[in-house]
């Protein structure tokens, strides 16, 4: 069975459907990536996978779970996590600071649990330090643990941004265009970043990416969205010579 189901989801915002009828499964340990046009409904979709928009129409499923209309904390606790396209780190605190809010909220006790059980809230903070020092060596973030968020090139905000999802430990982990607007060098990192995220972590990864050349290089199958509707679903191969899809990007050029 998929580790994630989306089911025939419909979402839509007054008269326009950003999504109609879209079904996509995603197995433990895969790299699916989602392409389309600007505006095709890629970034709606994983709106609607990590609970921030609901679906009109529709069911998904992880892991046995229904988050068709769970919150994104529900989502988060279940074990997906987003990076998200424009960046959700906090400017004003360090690297480190950044990881370990968004482990804690995720790993949070209520204060009345934290007065009562003060030796288990003690425990999960070390083993909290545990995770981020571990996520924060794996995205070899070592020299900027301690700089601000804000003082930080581009690309190594980018970075920090995956990487504030892996603190979650998540088992799926959804990266909303994590190349934009970085240089080759940076893409090529960050390319390495994510087969290795896969490889050593056994994590499922769905991304979203414009950069064709980079999505057929890494995917293990590509769902192609446009106008809200899959179009077409395969390997990078089938996909590339798929006529609907060739058709959908003529004029089309991100890569
Ligand atoms: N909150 C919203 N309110 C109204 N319309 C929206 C909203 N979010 C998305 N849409 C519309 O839904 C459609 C799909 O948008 P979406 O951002 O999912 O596309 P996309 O494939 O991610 O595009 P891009 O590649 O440009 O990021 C677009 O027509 C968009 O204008």
């Amino acid at each position: 069975m998929a580790q994630l189901a989306v089911e025939n989801v419909t979402l839509s915002f007054g008269g326009l459907n950003a999504l109609s009828g879209v079904s996509l499964e995603v197995n433990s340990g895969e790299l699916v990536s989602v392409i389309g046009p600007n505006g095709a409904g890629k970034t709606s979709l994983l709106n609607c996978i990590s609970g921030f928009y609901h679906p009109s129409r529709g069911r998904i499923e992880f892991e046995g779970h229904d988050l068709t209309h769970a919150s994104p904390h529900t989502v988060t606790h279940y074990g997906v996590a987003r990076a998200f396209q424009n960046i959700e780190l906090f400017t004003g605190l360090t690297v480190l600071e950044n990881l370990m809010l968004a482990r804690h909220t995720y790993t949070h006790y209520g204060l009345l649990a934290n007065l009562w059980f003060y030796g288990k809230a003690l425990k999960i903070a070390v083993e909290n330090r545990k995770v981020v020092e571990e996520v924060i060596d794996f995205m070899e973030l070592e020299a900027y643990r301690k700089a601000l968020v804000g003082d930080l090139p581009y690309g190594v905000r980018k970075r920090v941004e995956v990487a504030r999802a892996l603190s979650l430990s998540p088992k799926l982990l959804l990266l909303d265009e994590p190349m934009a607007g970085m240089t080759l060098e940076e893409k090529e990192d960050m390319v390495r970043f994510i087969l290795d995220i896969r490889a050593e972590r056994g994590t499922t990864i769905i991304l979203i990416e414009h950069d064709l050349g980079v999505v057929m290089d890494i995917s293990d199958r590509v769902y192609v969205l446009d106008f809200g509707q899959v179009i077409a679903v395969g390997t990078p191969e089938e996909v590339a010579q798929n006529p609907r899809v060739q058709e959908a990007y003529v004029g089309v050029e991100h890569a």
